[in-house]
């Protein structure tokens, strides 16, 4: 029987508490778009099939287009969120797809082109790749980033073992570097200060 599963499906992160930005940064608008739909669309645009993950699905749903799936998380009691890599490992055993692209929801300057050229690479990669994700100077940048479903064991076990760190994780994983030249692409918006660089720059 032919493999009808999707080659490539997102997963866009949307459970953090935007602290930083004192505002839930995936409703900040840039032009007619939240980043959220904004991030959803590029998501569509490049793959098969679009999750979001997010213990908010309410806030969200009106907003987002109904081919997307919401996955809800369950809510940590207390200030802190799960974390990024929680909600990836969350999201990730409902996946069919061969890879998954994860999208953090804050990546203003995130383009489809860019994107589709980083998805054609990954059928170059060899078998053994676990994941294809940009290296910069600082390290990893995990939220924008390319993961073989099959890479889900090991994330169970380091998780297991107590650790939350997507760094870390990549450091073990059989991650290879995407080569970054200018890292424009990737600028996530944390604070007031970013996103009114962003919008300056508009
Ligand atoms: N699903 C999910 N996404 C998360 C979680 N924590 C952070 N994220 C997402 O991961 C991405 C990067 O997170 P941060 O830039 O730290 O965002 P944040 O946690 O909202 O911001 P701060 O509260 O200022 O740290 C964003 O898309 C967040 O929505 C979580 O527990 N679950
Ligand atoms: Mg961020």
């Amino acid at each position: 029987m032919p493999n009808s599963n999707p080659f490539l499906a997102a997963i866009v992160l949307a459970g953090g508490k935007s602290r930083r930005m004192g505002t839930d940064k995936a409703l900040l608008k840039l032009g007619d778009e939240t980043l959220l739909q904004r991030t959803c669309h590029i998501a569509a645009a490049v793959c098969e099939a679009v999750s979001v993950v997010t213990p908010w699905g309410d806030r969200y749903r009106s907003e987002l287009s109904p081919t997307i799936t919401l996955i809800p998380e369950p809510t940590v009691p207390g200030e802190q969120s799960a974390g990024p890599l929680m909600g990836f490992l969350h999201a990730l055993p409902q996946q069919q797809a061969e890879w998954i692209l994860l999208l953090a929801c804050d990546l203003p300057r995130l383009q489809q082109s860019v994107l589709e050229r980083w998805r054609q690479d990954l059928a170059t990669l060899p078998d053994t790749a676990l994941a294809y994700v940009p290296h910069v100077s600082q390290g990893w940048e995990p939220l924008c980033g390319f993961y073989r479903r099959d890479c889900l064991e090991s994330l169970e076990a380091f998780v297991e073992g107590g650790d939350r760190s997507f760094q870390k994780w990549l450091e073990i994983l059989p991650a290879q570097p995407i080569p970054v030249t200018g890292d424009d692409v990737l600028f996530n918006c944390n604070t007031p200060e970013d996103w009114e660089s962003v919008q300056k720059t508009r």
